[in-house]
């Protein structure tokens, strides 16, 4: 059967742009897909070159793209993520995509005529605007569970389950490396004759409050989690005991005098700190570190509250929750 006649209809159907080149970069046909986006007859344009035709090509990449298509007399790729598009053509979709242009994947297949053994290469366009949507979608859809998985509902610092990964991971680096890490903990004094006062929602007001106002003392690199209810935990990566001591002591005085305004009531609260280094002893597990730091803010607490104490080996043993 003579199949010559049904390539035309085929071409005009299809719901991808097919875009023939002859190897000086002239155009030799396209299809209605393009025809159509682009708003002009293949008649005015054909054996003009693609570059005045389309504007904004990327004249050098594409030149390079499809002389090596011809020399290899082999096929060619280009994927929408790594260029949103080759054509600048309209997307016809009513939502924004992002890109005010169609998305494409681009294939360029090297054709050899039959009869004339004279060489073109097709661009096969093929609209990728649904998948790239579907993706940034996925992304940020990935990105809000990621958050929700990491971060505390209420305070917005790492949660527990996310914190205490933070501190597995830097303690084995802290311990491969030789590197000093040390930990805080610390709690809110007496958080349960402020809820009584202010209600839980100014002690939920507090919590969120102190916790933002915290994270903005500290550096970059620590990490601050909420460890428990009004209890929370700093790592300090890199920080010696001196050092932890003195962000410690300097938190606590900062939140001491901190005021924070809730239903025009003037709140102010205290926090009691333990600070413990993983070269103090010996340590094996993080278990250990969290619970030197647990011993000294108990210690704190033992003193009267609104204080930061460093462990010691001789301080009473672990406190239960
Ligand atoms: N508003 C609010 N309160 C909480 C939350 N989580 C825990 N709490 C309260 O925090 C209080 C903790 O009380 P306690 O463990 O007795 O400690 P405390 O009153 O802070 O006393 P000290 O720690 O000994 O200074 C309890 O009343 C809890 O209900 C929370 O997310 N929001």
């Amino acid at each position: 059967m003579d199949t010559h006649w049904l390539a035309m209809p085929i071409l005009n159907q299809l719901n991808s742009g097919v875009l023939v080149l002859t190897t000086d970069y002239c155009i030799s046909f396209y299809n209605q897909f393009i025809e159509r986006r682009l708003g002009v007859p293949l008649s005015e344009v054909r054996n003009q070159s693609v570059f005045n035709v389309f504007t904004d090509l990327p004249e050098a990449w594409l030149k390079r793209k499809l002389d090596s298509v011809v020399a290899l007399n082999a096929p060619s790729f280009s994927s929408w993520e790594q260029r949103p598009y080759v054509l600048k053509l309209p997307h016809m979709r009513p939502v924004s995509s992002g890109s005010d242009y169609m998305i494409q994947n681009c294939s360029m297949l090297p054709l050899n005529h039959p009869k004339t053994g004279e060489t073109y290469v097709c661009l096969l366009i093929e609209d990728a605007t649904d998948v790239s949507i579907y993706q940034q979608e996925l992304q940020r859809n990935m990105h809000i569970l990621q958050q929700a998985n990491r971060f505390d509902g209420l305070t917005k610092v790492y949660n527990r389950s996310y914190w205490e990964q933070l501190l597995q991971s830097e303690f084995l680096r802290a311990k491969r490396y030789h590197q000093p890490l040390s930990l805080i903990l610390f709690d809110l004094d007496k958080f349960k004759l402020l809820n009584d006062h202010y209600g839980h929602l100014g002690g939920d007001f507090v919590l969120i409050e102190l916790a933002a106002y915290i994270q903005s003392l500290l550096r970059e690199s620590d990490f601050l989690g909420r460890y428990g209810g009004e209890e929370f935990g700093i790592i300090l990566p890199n920080t010696a005991l001196q050092g932890a001591a003195e962000v410690a002591e300097r938190i606590c005085q900062r939140v001491a005098e901190h005021q924070l305004l809730f239903n025009q009531n003037i709140i102010r609260a205290t926090i009691s700190l333990g600070v413990a280094e993983l070269g103090q002893q010996e340590l094996q597990e993080p278990q250990d570190l969290l619970r030197c730091a647990d011993v000294a803010l108990y210690s704190s607490k033992r003193q009267g509250r609104n204080r930061s104490t460093c462990y010691q080996q001789a301080m009473p043993e672990y406190r239960q929750k």
